[in-house]
């Protein structure tokens, strides 16, 4: 672990913090091989490259009727009224971003213009099933398609050494909507979902987590379908002064690493106390915690930053642009008006990460490795397209005939001028 004045860090230390995407790359050509082999051989290849990484031999790819409704049988109701709550909640949140359906603005009399909103046609969601499984997100990345209007939403996740899905994975699948689900994880399921094979149909857009290997197959295919951004090993990064406790800060960076060995968590603290207490009790967690062999192999990638001011803290917050960000300090509104790069932001301290990751509402599905600074997190317009439209009528036509033509001709282009002339010339 990194435990360092920001001020003391070396170019070499901010630079690896900062320049992460790198990890994802160092997979490449690993990914590469898997992408080709898919293409290539379909569902031979799905079914090969299951048993190797799921140790799963499959049959059938698509998952049937039957199976989810044993599932749902399986599932205790007090875990389902929980799925529920947890459903109804991200789909209230992801309600409230619903756009317009149609709008128009008059520019001027006679000219109107507008957008017209469509959803995409086809989605597929990756849902992780490596080291833990997560029904959760299939309701994160589920429920926003349907939200939005999409009509085929198609879940991937990988299948147990049984060649099962995780029934709770499946339960979440029925309650978000989706409409085709497939046994699959990993490279191949990326593979399967932007080229097709003979049991997958391909889509048009990929959205959802994964580890590096999920993450960099998603970056390599997007000249067959589009993605959503790099969702790959869970960040989080802490702005806290002397007002935080250190206990609450250690169990989220726990809670964070947990998920991933390549997980990143870093504390950035005004207050030598709250670093120093913070590595003591995580060092005492990372022994106890159930997962503790990821957990400390995580935990050889985080940092404990101290600043000299919150100035200090929160510019390196926006250097590193984390996947989370949890604000606790004396006023956390003023911190967050200064940051600029953050997938989702947790404020105070009642409000873990894990707020976020189940029951918020918000969705859980967020840019990592620096890509904040680019992406949004997952959210309603990832499912939608939308149209600009004008609507003219001729003393509408008439108002613009001078700019248009004119512009028209200065750039060469005489039958953008006609297309005017020629109408505003005829008689109504
Ligand atoms: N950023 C986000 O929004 C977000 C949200 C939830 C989870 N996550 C992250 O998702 C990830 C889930 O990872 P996971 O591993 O548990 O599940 P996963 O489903 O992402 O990966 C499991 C698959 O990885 C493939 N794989 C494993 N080793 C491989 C190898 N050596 N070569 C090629 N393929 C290999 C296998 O096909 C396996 O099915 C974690 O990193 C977690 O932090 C991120
Ligand atoms: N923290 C993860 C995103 O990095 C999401 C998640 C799902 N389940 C638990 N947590
Ligand atoms: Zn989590």
């Amino acid at each position: 672990m990194l435990y360092k004045k920001i001020k003391d860090l070396t170019n070499g230390e901010l630079d690896s913090l900062i320049e992460r995407a790198s990890d994802l790359m160092a997979v490449r050509d690993a990914v590469e091989i898997i992408l080709e082999d898919v293409k290539k051989d379909g569902d031979n290849a799905l079914r090969h490259y299951t048993e190797k990484f799921d140790k799963a031999r499959i049959g059938a790819i698509e998952v049937n009727e039957d199976e989810i409704n044993e599932a749902m049988t399986k599932i205790d109701p007090s875990l389902l009224k929980h799925l529920d709550k947890a459903a109804s909640n991200i789909r209230k949140f992801h309600e409230a971003q619903l756009p317009r359906d149609k709008w128009f603005v008059e520019i001027s009399p006679g000219v109107k213009a507008g957008q017209k909103t469509v959803p995409l046609r086809s989605v597929g969601a990756y849902v992780p099933g490596g080291r833990a499984s997560y029904p959760s997100t299939a309701l994160m990345t589920i429920i926003p398609a349907k939200v939005a209007g999409v009509k085929d939403v198609a879940m991937c996740t990988p299948p147990g050494p049984d060649g099962n899905v995780n029934p709770l994975t499946l339960a979440a699948a029925k309650v978000a909507g989706a409409d085709r689900i497939y046994r699959l994880g990993g490279v191949q399921a990326v593979a399967a979902l932007a080229y097709g094979t003979e049991s997958v149909k391909p889509v048009d857009k990929i959205v959802g987590p994964g580890n590096v290997f999920v993450t960099t197959a998603k970056m390599l295919i997007r000249t067959h379908a589009e993605i959503d951004f790099p969702a790959g090993p869970s960040e989080i990064l802490i702005i806290a002064d002397e007002t935080a406790d250190p206990d609450f800060i250690a169990s989220d960076m726990l809670a964070q690493a947990e998920h991933d060995p390549n997980a990143i968590c870093v504390l950035t603290t005004t207050s030598e106390e709250i670093a120093a207490n913070t590595q003591q009790r995580l060092g005492e967690l990372a022994d106890t915690t159930p997962r503790s062999e990821i957990v400390k192999e995580a935990l050889q990638n985080a940092a404990i930053l101290i600043g000299t001011s919150l100035d200090e803290c929160i510019e390196l917050s926006n250097r590193f642009g984390p996947e989370h960000l949890e604000i606790v300090t004396a006023d956390d509104d003023t911190v967050l008006d200064r940051i600029d790069s953050a997938g989702s932001i947790f404020m105070g301290k009642y409000a873990p990460v894990s707020t976020g990751d189940y029951a918020s509402g918000t969705n859980h599905v967020l840019p990592t490795a620096g890509y904040t600074r680019l992406y949004s997190g997952l959210n309603i317009n990832h499912f939608l397209k939308y149209s600009t439209i004008q609507q003219l009528d001729r003393k509408g036509l008439q108002s613009l005939s001078d700019t248009i033509i004119t512009l028209a001709e200065e750039e060469g282009l005489y039958a953008h001028a006609d297309a005017v002339r020629l109408r505003l010339k005829k008689n109504e």
